[in-house]
């Protein structure tokens, strides 16, 4: 028997609200003669990259921000490439650039996340954004790690004096949301592949935010009974039949660890569509600023 108390954080709800509230904010930029604009750097033809990347697009024109598509072949050229972001940084129109990750094997990715203006890195992958990030003086935060931090607002709870757990440590989120946890008051751990014992860190956990990648690999049994549940996983399952899509899960046991948790985020329909929204907000943001 089920006995599921947890409180659902609905990401796709809470992001159509928050897109429909810059909606205002885009207006008055257009009326001081500013029309928001995100440029997309595609670059190669991973299928799900251009999945994402229409899907931005889409909720931008809902919101009133133009977006500007720059697709380029998989044996684009590092030079190539800061060639185009040159022109972007140098273009008034354009107030926030995304380059899509993971690019093509052989471009240097440093080196082309660092070639972004940071006053229009909306993506908060800039060393100097990243950098003021850890000072505690933020400018653009990335999308994910803000997206994560707004569900868990959601939640209710607080995250002062709270033991969070984060699972994974990129840059892109697992570092920066442990860092935005910490700045929230939280005992941050951050745990990855190296770590002796996950099972004994996800029991402690007052706060959990899986960002692995690997299905499901936290059962639920593992969760705290009242803990917050955020899974920034999303995986899509071989399909039962051949032709068929897989199922999308996350890096938690969805129905399991809805027992045992306060409040949980699902997979779709979580962290994924906040992570859109933050990083409309970012675009609106760079915007204002001009
Ligand atoms: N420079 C850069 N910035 C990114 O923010 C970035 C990136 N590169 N590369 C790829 C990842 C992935 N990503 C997602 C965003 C939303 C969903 C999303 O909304 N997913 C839906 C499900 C979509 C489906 O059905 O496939 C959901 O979770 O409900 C997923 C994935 C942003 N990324």
């Amino acid at each position: 028997m089920s006995d599921s108390t947890a409180k659902i954080l609905d990401g796709k709800a809470l992001s159509k609200h928050l897109i429909g509230e810059l909606k205002e904010r885009v207006l008055a930029c257009v009326e001081r003669g500013v029309t928001p604009c995100l440029a997309v750097v595609l670059v190669g033809e991973d299928p799900a990259s251009k999945v994402y990347v229409r899907s931005k697009e889409r909720k931008a024109a809902k919101a009133g921000i133009a977006t500007k598509d720059h697709r380029m072949s998989a044996d684009t050229s590092t030079e190539t490439l800061l060639g185009v972001i040159a022109e972007l940084n140098a273009d008034p129109a354009v107030h926030g650039i995304l380059v899509q990750l993971p690019l093509p094997e052989g471009i240097d990715e440093q080196r082309v996340l660092a070639a972004v203006d940071p006053a229009k890195d909306v993506d908060g992958f800039h060393p100097d954004n990243l950098g003021l990030l850890m000072l505690g003086r933020p400018r653009f935060v990335a999308c994910t790690p803000q997206g994560c931090m707004r569900l868990l607002a959601e939640s209710g709870v607080s995250p002062e004096g709270k033991r969070a757990l984060v699972i994974g440590r990129s840059t892109i989120v697992g570092k920066p949301v442990a860092q935005l946890l910490v700045q929230a008051n939280a005992t941050v751990t951050v745990a990855h592949s190296r770590t002796r014992d996950l099972e004994a860190e996800v029991r402690q956990a007052d706060i959990v935010v899986a960002a692995v990648g690997r299905p499901e690999m936290v059962p639920g049994a593992w969760i705290k009974p009242g803990a917050v549940v955020i899974d920034v996983g999303i995986n899509r399952l071989e399909p039962e039949q051949p032709g068929a899509k897989g199922r999308l899960v996350g890096d938690v046991h969805y129905a399991s660890a809805a027992e045992q948790a306060a409040a949980i985020t699902p997979v779709p329909g979580g962290v994924g569509p906040m992570t859109i929204a933050c990083l409309l907000a970012n675009v609106v943001e760079a915007a204002e600023r001009v």
